[in-house]
């Protein structure tokens, strides 16, 4: 494609940006092209597997019949206040479904500062997830650990209850036991590159198809997020909401090779900077995406999301995207729970947080 060329160029200009460096160092790892452009401009990386088993519908609800609360197994002793009560109420009672991804006990920190401190969290097979919590609390990394394009310092990931070890490409056995679809915030698309091009950069660069069938699996894409025919236009062409919609046509595509792998899609900040109208298509986009995407093909098999997981700070995405949210708070999960129970729970994060108060355990600086 020689498109993919103006990216690579747009690659040498500059990498500051957190998510593309992490993004560029895994696929420089697993040989694949450098994928490091300035101003985030990175697609998201995918791993696809044949591994599949039946979902539970995420158009509905995941029945959570009682409050479900985090676990913090390990409370560092130098940091006795997330051990109180009332930020580490303890349920055994855990929803239920498989766990696909898993952080145990994750630690992270970027030079001396410390960001995650024991993090335990669980995605489960059907769940549509929220991560909320303040500014840099850690919630894009704890995406990037899970994506596999961060490896924690302490701690495990696992997929499918096996560890991986290091990142997404150092373990591609594992890797192919599921496919994570990413979308970065604001987007990351290649502005260099048409739409089409942003749709099926990874089928271009990293699949032997014919042009023909990447550009008919990039079509069901676009049409799958409701933008048909914008293929030939580029990022610049388009409204802050359809560039969104662009990057989540990306994230969903899928090879036929890997038509029926199992798949956790993972949204960071996807309505950040909409208006709120933009907000809601997006919002029920990715919601309906999966609703679409959980029956049969007719074929026997499926196809489609297994889950997905939103970090987000818009009340109006937890309230209309997610039915699960998980709370972070100086670099542990202190808050599980529904999205009702984020409206009832008397927790003091959780209602600071909710009320945008000053006055309250959260504390900028
Ligand atoms: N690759 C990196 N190198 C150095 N510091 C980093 C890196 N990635 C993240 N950080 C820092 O780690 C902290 C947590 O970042 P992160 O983006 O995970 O937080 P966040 O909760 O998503 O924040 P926000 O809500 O503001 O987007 C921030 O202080 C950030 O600057």
């Amino acid at each position: 494609m020689q498109s993919n060329h103006r990216a690579s160029c747009e690659l040498q200009t500059g990498a500051a940006d957190h998510d593309a460096l992490a993004l560029h160092r895994a696929r420089r790892l697993s040989g694949f092209s450098a994928c490091c452009p300035s101003e985030r401009r990175a697609p998201q990386r995918r791993v696809c597997t044949a591994a599949l088993n039946p979902r539970r519908g995420l158009h509905r609800r995941a029945p959570t019949p009682e409050p479900v609360f985090a676990s913090d197994p390990e409370p560092e002793p130098q940091r006795p206040q997330l051990a109180e009560p009332s930020l580490s109420a303890v349920s055994p009672r855990e929803p239920p479904g498989e766990v696909l991804i898993e952080l145990r006990n994750v630690h992270k920190a970027f030079g001396s500062k410390p960001i995650l401190r024991g993090a335990n969290i669980k995605i489960r097979r059907g769940e549509a997830v929220g991560i909320i919590g303040g500014s840099g609390t850690g919630k894009s990394t704890t995406l990037r650990l899970m994506a596999g394009l961060l490896e924690p310092d302490q701690g495990e990931v696992l997929i499918h209850g096996q560890v991986r070890k290091g990142l997404l490409s150092d373990d591609p056995m594992l890797a192919d036991q599921l496919a994570i679809g990413m979308v970065f915030q604001n987007g990351a698309l290649f502005d260099s590159l048409t739409v089409g091009e942003n749709v099926g950069f990874l089928l271009y660069e990293h699949t032997k198809l014919p042009k023909e069938r990447i550009e008919a699996l990039v079509a069901g894409s676009l049409s799958a997020v409701g933008l048909s025919g914008v293929q030939a236009l580029y990022p610049a062409e388009l409204s802050g909401g359809m560039r969104k919609r662009v990057a989540l046509a990306r994230a969903i595509i899928k090879d036929d090779q890997h038509r029926n792998a199992e798949q956790v899609i993972m949204y960071d900040e996807p309505t950040a900077g909409l208006d709120p109208v933009a907000s809601t298509v997006v919002e029920d986009l990715i919601r309906s995406l999966h609703v679409g995407d959980t029956s049969s093909n007719g074929t026997g098999s499926q196809q489609g999301i297994s889950a997905y997981i939103v970090v987000t700070h818009q009340h109006s995405t937890i309230r209309r995207a997610v039915d699960r949210l998980i709370f972070l708070h100086e670099g542990q999960v202190v808050w599980e729970g529904t999205t009702e129970e984020f409206d009832t729970t008397q927790e003091p994060i959780v209602r600071q947080f909710a009320s945008g108060s000053l006055a309250g355990p959260i504390v900028y600086l």
